[in-house]
């Protein structure tokens, strides 16, 4: 990625490519208009810093320029006077945001990364994978079982039509993958596509972030903001956990579906906008309109069209291509490309997982087992420790809970240590006895000293063996005692 500034004090330049130094961004500049606009042409970087005072002299002719190369090029304007008509007009015509100088490095940065970050979302194309580039190259939606090819094909449906979207699925299960999808296959792919979290902002800082505000219309609004739906007219608005929104909020968000008008917060101005809203829940939206945190009328407006992703625990037969994909993703990003794939045995404890936190989770826990992983298999040994635990001895939010199936603890915990000795005979086997005594001594201490809490003196006497004998053996397989009782990854082998 990189970011292009346009400022005549050389020291804003340096200032903030020092501050992106650690993330591989790429900061270049200039002082001279003509010069820049050469480069935002020739090289296309992914953001832009503007000085307004040196568009000044040519009212906004040089954000015109680059909104004219590049519509979806996210351009922060820097202004020295926070009500700066210039910065405000750029918003109007569809900037990102702007920020008054001297610049506070700190949220500088941060608004750079966001800008960042939305530009990514824009241009990283969100494809079908194909076997020979599976995990190279951009996102790729990874899916064969039948719900998922009704998704795709729901996409390809609506995408091009002038409706509202409404994605539904539990966290992590790929909405915003959906929402990336529908825009980039849309007529509007062109226009910019933004995307606000409603759960992240307090009540009155979302209002004014999609609608604006008038200076003054609350103690801190000390200018006037142009909210995202006046910024990114023509385009595509993400409301992503819209049960999150208040339902006066939702008022306003309803009236703007209807009408495509709105005023700013503390304005009387009626402003027009056209954008397209594409919103995501994992919540229940018709409990929530039955208990009237929820306004009907808005769940039958964005209704337009609903998207529904299954669990993943649902999409069994997705579950080794997907494993394949974010292995080959991990293995390319952290640059251990020698590692191949699972052993059998840590298969068959990956597909036995429930998965409550669904793709995101399977991202997360085959990168750390990357990270692990000494060899170029990754044997059931380099899982992390939440997979060791069945799936019925976790609660509801996916932490293990005392209630045991003792049959089925017993068949996993079997299978765990199985799978460790055939993982060894597929190897270069050696040592299998100690090793495998020291996987079942680890698995039993596990388990006794989450069921007394971490209590060592009541688990001795479970186990019939000293404390002096158990605290060794804690430390020895790095056993961590704190809320819950888990085990090192790292220390397991
Ligand atoms: N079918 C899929 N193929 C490949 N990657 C996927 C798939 N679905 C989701 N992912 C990846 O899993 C991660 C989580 O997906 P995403 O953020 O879209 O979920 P979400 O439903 O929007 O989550 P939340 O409700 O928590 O916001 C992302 O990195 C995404 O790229």
């Amino acid at each position: 990625m990189s970011v292009f500034v346009f400022d005549i004090d050389e020291g804003v330049y340096r200032g903030i490519a020092y501050g992106l130094a650690q993330t591989g961004v790429e900061v270049r500049g200039t002082d001279d208009p003509e010069d820049g606009i050469k480069f935002v042409r020739r090289e296309k970087p992914d953001v832009v810093l503007l000085d307004v005072e040196m568009s000044e002299s040519k009212g906004l002719d040089i954000y015109s320029q680059i909104a004219e190369i590049d519509p979806r090029l996210p351009v922060v304007m820097m202004a020295s006077d926070a009500d700066s008509e210039t910065a405000i007009e750029a918003m109007q015509l569809g900037a990102f945001d702007y920020v008054t100088k001297p610049l506070d490095l700190e949220p500088t940065l941060q608004l750079v990364q966001k800008a960042i970050r939305t530009r990514r979302m824009m241009s990283e194309p969100v494809v079908l994978p194909t076997k020979n580039a599976l995990g190279a190259g951009p996102d790729q939606f990874v899916g064969q079982c039948p719900e998922m090819l009704e998704v795709f094909k729901s996409i390809g449906r609506v995408a091009k039509q002038p409706v509202s979207v409404l994605v539904r699925g539990e966290s992590g299960t790929g909405k915003e993958l959906v929402a990336r999808a529908i825009y980039q296959h849309s007529e509007r792919s062109d226009a910019p596509f933004v995307e606000i979290n409603c759960a992240a902002l307090p009540d009155t800082l979302l209002e004014s972030e999609l609608f604006g505000h008038e200076k003054g219309a609350f103690t801190s609004a000390d200018r006037r903001r142009i909210g995202k739906f006046e910024q990114c007219n023509g385009g595509t608005v993400f409301l992503d956990e819209i049960g999150d929104m208040s339902p006066a909020t939702q008022a306003k968000v309803l009236r703007l579906l209807q009408e495509q008008r709105f005023e700013r917060v503390g304005g009387n101005e009626t402003i027009r906008t056209d954008v397209r809203i594409i919103a995501a829940t994992n919540r229940n939206l018709e409990k929530m309109v039955d208990k009237g945190t929820f306004r009907e009328d808005l769940l039958y407006r964005l209704n337009g069209m609903t998207i529904v992703l299954p669990p993943l625990r649902e999409r069994e037969e997705d579950v080794p291509i997907l494993l394949q994909y974010f292995l080959s993703k991990a293995a390319n990003d952290l640059g251990r490309r020698e590692i191949e794939g699972f052993s059998p045995g840590a298969l068959r404890i990956l597909k036995k997982y429930d998965w409550p936190g669904n793709l995101r989770q399977m991202q997360n826990i085959v990168r750390q087992s990357v990270v692990t992983a000494s060899g170029p298999v990754i044997v059931a040994d380099f899982l992390p420790s939440d997979l060791l635990t069945p799936n019925d001895e976790r609660d509801d939010s996916g932490r293990p809970s005392e209630s045991l199936d003792r049959s089925e603890s017993n068949e996993m915990r079997e299978s765990n240590l199985l799978s460790f000795v055939e993982d060894r005979l597929d190897g270069d086997a050696k040592d299998v006895y100690a090793d495998a005594i020291a996987v079942a001594e680890r698995i039993i201490l596990t388990r006794v000293l989450q069921h007394t809490k971490g209590n060592q003196s009541e688990a001795a006497r479970i186990l019939g063996i000293t404390r002096g004998k158990i605290r060794d053996r804690i430390a020895k397989f790095g056993i961590t005692i704190g809320s819950s009782v888990e085990v090192e990854p790292a220390e397991m082998a």
